[in-house]
């Protein structure tokens, strides 16, 4: 049987004003993520991803509006939520992961408050103590270890392979059904550019959340999405198992970035 679809982007379309006018950067967009599935949405440089991430979080940029289209999470139509019930289910239903985990942190919190705060946001009414083993043990699962000692410290003594994983430790311990992570290797070196991917499979698959995973490198993605969807200015250009297409791609844009992909092996 098909793992049910927990998020459900239909016919997506958004523009950004440019003066006067609207110019349409994302274009019938459509992407379905499974229970517990990893899909990797791959493209080039300026080709919408971050866009599409900002939409599904609501986090679009003032210059940017959506113009058409659905983001189901299970049955709730993100898109037509109001702005109060969005926060509630950004986070704790859907949540995100940056690109950059330098920037992404409160300099002047340590992880722990980082923790304390995101938990108390969302309505967890256990005592502090309680929160900190809950970051604690998500910390663990993110395979940090020290975790107790990490919830003490602050952004800038950790390294940004620990950081990453530090916030992706956040933005799972909510336990939200999908997770939106654009670029979040990019800042990193390739030893904990794979500790954070497999950090990212086995969150997926252990508590069955879904999670879009985006790059511009195909290869990057064979490593942890099962499914794939490959944009290209602005319109998905083709889809389908990760597999499938890095073995038989149809477009033109999908074999350049598969030619790419296999050079790196
Ligand atoms: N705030 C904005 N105002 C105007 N145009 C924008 C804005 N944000 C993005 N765009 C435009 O929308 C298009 C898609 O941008 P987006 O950042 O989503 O691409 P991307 O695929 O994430 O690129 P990269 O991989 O370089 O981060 C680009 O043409 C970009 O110039």
């Amino acid at each position: 049987m098909e793992p049910e679809a927990l998020l459900h982007v239909q016919d997506l379309k958004v523009g950004v004003r440019v003066g006067k006018r609207m110019k349409f950067v994302i274009e019938e967009v459509s992407l379905m993520i499974r229970r517990g599935e990893v899909l990797g949405l791959v493209g080039e440089s300026g080709s919408g991803k971050s866009l599409i991430c900002a939409a599904l979080l609501g986090l679009l940029p003032p210059a940017a509006d959506v113009q058409a289209g659905q983001v189901l999470l299970e049955s709730i139509d993100l898109l037509r939520l109001p702005p109060k019930r969005l926060r509630q289910i950004r986070g704790a239903q859907i949540a995100f992961i940056p690109q950059n985990p330098m920037t992404a942190c409160n300099p002047s919190l340590t992880i722990g408050q980082h923790f304390l705060e995101t938990l108390r946001a969302h309505g967890n009414s256990g005592s502090k103590r309680e929160r900190l083993e809950c970051a604690v043990a998500i910390l663990e699962q993110v395979g940090l270890p020290r975790a107790g000692q990490i919830v003490g410290l602050y952004p800038f003594e950790l390294s940004g392979g620990m950081l990453q994983r530090v916030l992706i430790a956040l933005a799972a311990v909510l336990q939200p059904k999908v997770l939106v992570a654009d670029e979040p290797t990019t800042a990193l070196d390739p030893d904990n550019q794979e500790l954070v991917l497999s950090c990212l499979r086995n969150l997926c698959a252990e508590h069955k959340m879904g999670m879009l995973l985006v790059s511009h490198d195909l290869h990057l993605l064979s490593r942890c999405a099962r499914q794939t969807a490959v944009l290209h200015t602005g319109r998905i250009v083709e889809s389908g198992l990760l597999c499938d297409v890095m073995r038989d791609p149809q477009h033109a844009f999908t074999r350049a970035l598969v030619n790419a992909a296999v050079s790196k092996v």
